[in-house]
């Protein structure tokens, strides 16, 4: 897909932005804090209606406004679809061609992205949430029934929680309440342990794939979904509802000592490993780059085999992070494949001479020029 123009009002530092005519390789240039980011967090909000950087949407509305628009012209295999996504302390209003969505689940996945940033590093290095939270992103993209049950889940994990909150030292615990809590939390999570399972083991296949190429061979590497109950390769539903209901029934005086729910896909993990060894623990600063950009990579063609093309890429600050093989590397393997996006300071990092064809629009100060 295909990106052809986007138009922002009061997002961020741009109080009236209107582009056309992006080419396939786009690099958008400046110096420091001119808006670069934002462009690009802009187009990865009309894609999943939330930014990567931050879960507050109010820090996305200009200081000093009440909303923000955003809106974009994307050229799809069927067809070109318009979005409009309007953000306000009130809440989302999304549009598809005009017409107002009823949930925001039935916009998220019209503009398919995959954003490569600096703090992606966190997702190989940082805590568990992280994971979870890139895990929840990308699965949303491709299967919009998977945010239903996420939500879902969370909705009955914040009402559990609060009654093993309310049972604490009391002496009869409501525990047929408690109960149908614990039925429809393991409903609604056996669905989400399942997606995510399935996605680990397709990327999994393209990740280990591309980091062989990116590491000339020398590199294995493997991804596992890391449970907090069961098995980390059963998929099956009834097994695993059985297995999560003896979980909790386990820790449940565990949980009325803590008040909270200790068991459940919101405290699952994923782990890498590189021949053998978790990359987390043990590998390198280079090495950890290197799987988040496997990682990336694997989503791209991930997504392709989902729903039949390639994503839009963002890539913001990192090309330059990169040696100039892997940029080569990265830049041939998507050109004429994949629209890209690319923020730097200045060209002279990048190597140019793979992207001379690029479109390139200097930024500054929320503006935008060619
Ligand atoms: N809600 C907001 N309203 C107005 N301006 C904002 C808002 N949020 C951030 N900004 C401004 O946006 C600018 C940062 O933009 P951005 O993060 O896109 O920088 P950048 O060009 O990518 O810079 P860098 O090269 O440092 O990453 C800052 O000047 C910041 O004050």
């Amino acid at each position: 897909m295909f990106v052809k123009s986007i138009s922002l009002q009061h997002y961020r530092n741009y109080e009236a932005l209107q582009l056309d005519s992006f080419g396939d390789v786009n690099l958008l240039i400046g110096q420091n804090a001119q808006g670069k980011t934002n462009l690009v967090e802009a187009i990865f909000v009309l894609a999943l209606t939330k930014s990567h950087r931050t879960s507050r949407d109010r820090e996305l509305i200009s200081f000093q406004e009440k909303s923000a628009h955003l809106s974009a012209m994307v050229e799809k295999k069927y067809g070109p679809l318009s979005l409009d996504l309007s953000l306000s302390p009130q809440g989302k209003k999304a549009k598809l061609n005009g017409l107002e969505q009823r949930k925001l689940s039935d916009f998220i996945g019209s503009l398919n992205v995959v954003m490569f940033a600096p703090e992606d590093l966190e997702i190989v290095k940082g805590t568990p949430g992280i994971r979870r939270r890139f895990l929840d992103m990308e699965i949303g993209q491709v299967q919009p029934g998977y945010l239903y049950h996420l939500q879902q889940y969370q909705k009955v994990l914040n009402q559990r929680n609060n009654l093993l909150k309310q049972m604490w030292g009391k002496d009869k615990p409501q525990q047929g309440l408690l109960e149908v809590w614990d039925q429809q939390l393991a409903e609604h999570g056996v669905k989400i342990i399942k997606k995510r399972k399935q996605f680990i083991v397709k990327l999994q296949r393209w990740a280990e794939t591309i980091h062989h190429g990116i590491t000339n061979g020398s590199e294995d590497l493997k991804l596992v979904y890391l449970p907090s109950f069961g098995e980390e390769a059963e998929e099956d539903e009834a097994y695993l509802f059985e297995q999560f209901m003896l979980k909790l029934s386990q820790l449940k005086d565990q949980e009325l000592r803590r008040g909270m729910t200790l068991a459940g896909p919101h405290r699952d993990d994923l782990a890498f490993y590189i021949n053998g060894r978790e990359v987390h623990t043990y590998g390198s600063q280079g090495q950890q780059r290197t799987t988040a950009l496997s990682l990336k990579l694997a989503e791209i063609e991930l997504i392709q085999e989902e729903i039949g093309e390639y994503p839009v890429l963002l890539l913001d600050d990192v090309l330059s992070e990169l040696d100039p093989y892997r940029q080569t590397q990265l830049i041939e393997t998507f050109q004429s494949k994949v629209q890209t996006f690319i923020t730097a300071t200045g060209v002279e990092s990048l190597s140019v001479d793979k992207l001379k064809n690029a479109n390139i629009y200097q930024v500054h100060d929320g503006h935008v020029g060619s």
